[in-house]
């Protein structure tokens, strides 16, 4: 039996739609693997009653097909369905590499993030790799078609996740089709200044790049209290707030010393809207762990 850990990711960090993430300390799944002449899920934890034990609709089943890696797949869920933290990408990147150890397949952690992506595909709709890549690999990442590029960045953050949800696939139908010159100027200049920010440890160019005129706006009408939390926060401490990636989670980048009152003022800003939260006082983690039995 192989056991792998897989941590909740926050993809985008506002200025990177599809291409950023980052790999979070806590929460994460828990998946587990044997052989078997067929692949069979079961899912407990949270949310699990939301989520389908059938292979062709849970990201699991892809990826074992992929890999051409039959298995019974036990999956434990620490991070809620439709959160925003990456739940189902977790749940493809620890099959992923729970079954090429299982299978001695062979293949590397690189290797293995567009055999994930096949896996998150299959509930959002279309390929996005910016949750798999960071689950696999840690820290903050870069990924587009051809590469994954990864920092080590040690930045403090609070994920709050409100109990309303949003599944991806919707929040892709209100990303705006297109963009202006000067919104793609502003982007790519948000951009640099988070990956600067990561490069460096600073929280505060960090917290300064998470800020999108493109998509963010239109994902925030789909979280009710978004506004309320995001000022909360700022006045709080946070450098920066957006929302994690298709929501409902809200992000937000923070010095250490101020995140305790950061994830108290999201909660309350949520409670003010009529939506119970949950805060996570995290930071940016290490990829999936690997255990074998
Ligand atoms: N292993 C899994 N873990 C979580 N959600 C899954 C899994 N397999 C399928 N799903 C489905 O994927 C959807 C959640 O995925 P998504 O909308 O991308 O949100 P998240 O941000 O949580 O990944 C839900 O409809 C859920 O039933
Ligand atoms: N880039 C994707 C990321 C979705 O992340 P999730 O955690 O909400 O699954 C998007 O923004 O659609």
């Amino acid at each position: 039996m192989v056991t792998v850990r897989a941590p909740a990711t926050s993809a985008n960090l506002g200025s990177g739609f599809d291409v950023f993430g980052a790999a979070l300390d806590r929460p994460a799944d828990v998946v587990r693997v044997e052989k078997a002449e067929r692949t069979t899920i079961e899912v407990t934890g949270y949310g699990a009653e939301f989520i389908p034990e059938d292979p062709d609709r849970n990201t699991v089943g892809a990826v074992a097909e992929a890999l051409d890696a039959p298995a019974h797949i036990r999956i434990d869920k620490g991070i809620r369905p439709s959160s925003g933290l990456g739940s189902s990408g977790a749940s493809a990147a620890a099959a992923a590499l729970a079954l090429n150890e299982l299978y001695d397949r062979g293949l590397s952690r690189r290797e293995l993030v567009p055999i994930a992506g096949k896996g998150e595909a299959t509930v959002s709709g279309e390929v996005h790799l910016d949750n798999v890549a960071p689950a696999l690999l840690g820290g903050f990442t870069v990924a587009t078609d051809r590469d994954v590029t990864v920092v080590d960045a040690d930045i403090p953050l609070v994920a709050c996740l409100p109990e309303i949800a949003v599944s991806t696939r919707d929040a892709r139908d209100v990303v705006p089709a297109g963009a202006t010159m000067e919104q793609l100027i502003y982007t790519v200049g948000r951009a640099a200044t988070l990956t600067t920010g990561m490069c460096r440890d600073d929280p505060r160019l960090v917290g300064k790049g998470m800020h999108d005129r493109l998509v963010t706006p239109a994902r925030a009408d789909l979280i009710a209290g978004y506004d309320g939390v995001r000022e909360a926060a700022l006045a709080a401490g946070a450098t920066g707030v957006t929302v994690s990636g298709a929501g409902p989670g809200v992000i937000a980048a923070c010095y250490p010393e101020d995140r305790q009152d950061i994830a108290a003022a999201m909660v309350n800003g949520f409670e003010d809207a009529g939506v119970d939260a949950r805060a996570y006082q995290t930071k940016i983690g290490r990829g999936a762990t690997l255990y074998r039995d």
